[in-house]
């Protein structure tokens, strides 16, 4: 039976740390973090994973900014925005939900926030330092991906890592990752050609494609982690909904750990953020 990794557990000791961490800097007279926290539009969902930063920036001590904007905002006005919270002292870290509505150009957007303040770690200079090992702001979903293959991996020198899904998000950056701990990193997607294959000589699975339940029971080696970071919301027969991953959970028993979804790799994303803008303040 495979270990489940409580990713809600790991967050949460996540988040202590990063209360700790504020609690001293206030201690110190350096005041807290802020986080500009920036949505446009209405995005039901956008608005759920909205309102859970700032809650969690509340229980940890950070000071959260929040900036709504009606969806037909205009490209410009969101970037004098963004010049804006530049230029703010008191604002340490900056982020936009995506995604964002179509008139804006979201890559102008994450290109416009200043690399220090980039707690998404979506800026070019952070992307570039991410793939070239020299530190930086990492993005919050690829970090916790790390953090809880870290709770069952010791060492990742020469296992075979197979990412499945190329997202600037999560697939490239993950990738990153496991390289620069010495893992042999295969980068798939959906046009990859023999997937079931390619992911059979797998040690570590990394599943983001955004494609429920595409990898089976039969794809995973006997004894490899699993790494679900997809969650998309399916209607049943029955008519009510539930969220599932990219993997056919109920198949998963022959792996040695597996992420539940949900539970799994969303609350990572959440703690990485604030642990993110610690960094970012500290800097
Ligand atoms: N600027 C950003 N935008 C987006 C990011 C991001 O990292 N930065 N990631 C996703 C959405 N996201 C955070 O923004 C996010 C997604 C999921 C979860 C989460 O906790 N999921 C729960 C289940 C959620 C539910 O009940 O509906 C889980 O997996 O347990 C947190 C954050 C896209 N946009």
């Amino acid at each position: 039976m495979a270990t489940l990794i409580d990713g809600k557990a790991i967050a949460r000791a996540l988040s202590q740390t990063t209360a700790q961490a504020v609690a001293g800097m206030v201690a110190q007279g350096r005041g807290a973090p802020g986080l500009a926290v920036v949505l446009v539009g209405n995005d039901p969902a956008s608005e759920v994973y909205v309102g859970r930063k700032i809650s969690q920036c509340a229980k940890v001590g950070i000071h959260s900014i929040e900036h709504r904007l009606p969806a037909d905002t205009a490209q410009a006005d969101l970037l004098a925005l963004i010049a804006a919270l530049n230029a703010d002292p008191g604002v340490h870290g900056i982020l936009v939900q995506l995604p964002l509505p179509a008139q804006i150009d979201a890559g102008k957007v994450l290109d416009a926030i200043d690399p220090a303040k980039d707690v998404d770690g979506f800026h070019p200079v952070n992307v570039g330092r991410l793939s070239t090992g020299t530190g930086g702001l990492v993005p919050c979903t690829p970090l916790g991906c790390m953090m809880l293959l870290d709770t069952v991996i010791d060492n990742y020198r020469g296992l075979d890592a197979v990412v499945i899904g190329k997202s600037n998000i999560v697939g490239k950056p993950v990738a990153m990752l496991l390289l620069e701990r010495e893992c042999t990193v295969t980068v798939t997607h959906i046009a990859t050609q023999g997937l079931p294959d390619i992911v059979r000589k797998a040690d570590i699975v990394v599943a983001a494609a955004g494609a429920p339940e595409l990898v089976k029971g039969d794809w995973i080696k006997p004894g490899a982690v699993v790494i679900d970071v997809g969650i998309t919301r399916v209607t049943q027969p029955d008519g009510t909904t539930r969220l599932v991953g990219d993997c056919a959970a109920a198949e998963m028993d022959h792996a040695r750990a597996v992420t539940p979804v949900p539970g799994g790799v969303g609350p990572m994303t959440i703690a990485c953020l604030l642990a993110n803008t610690v960094q970012a303040a500290q800097a």
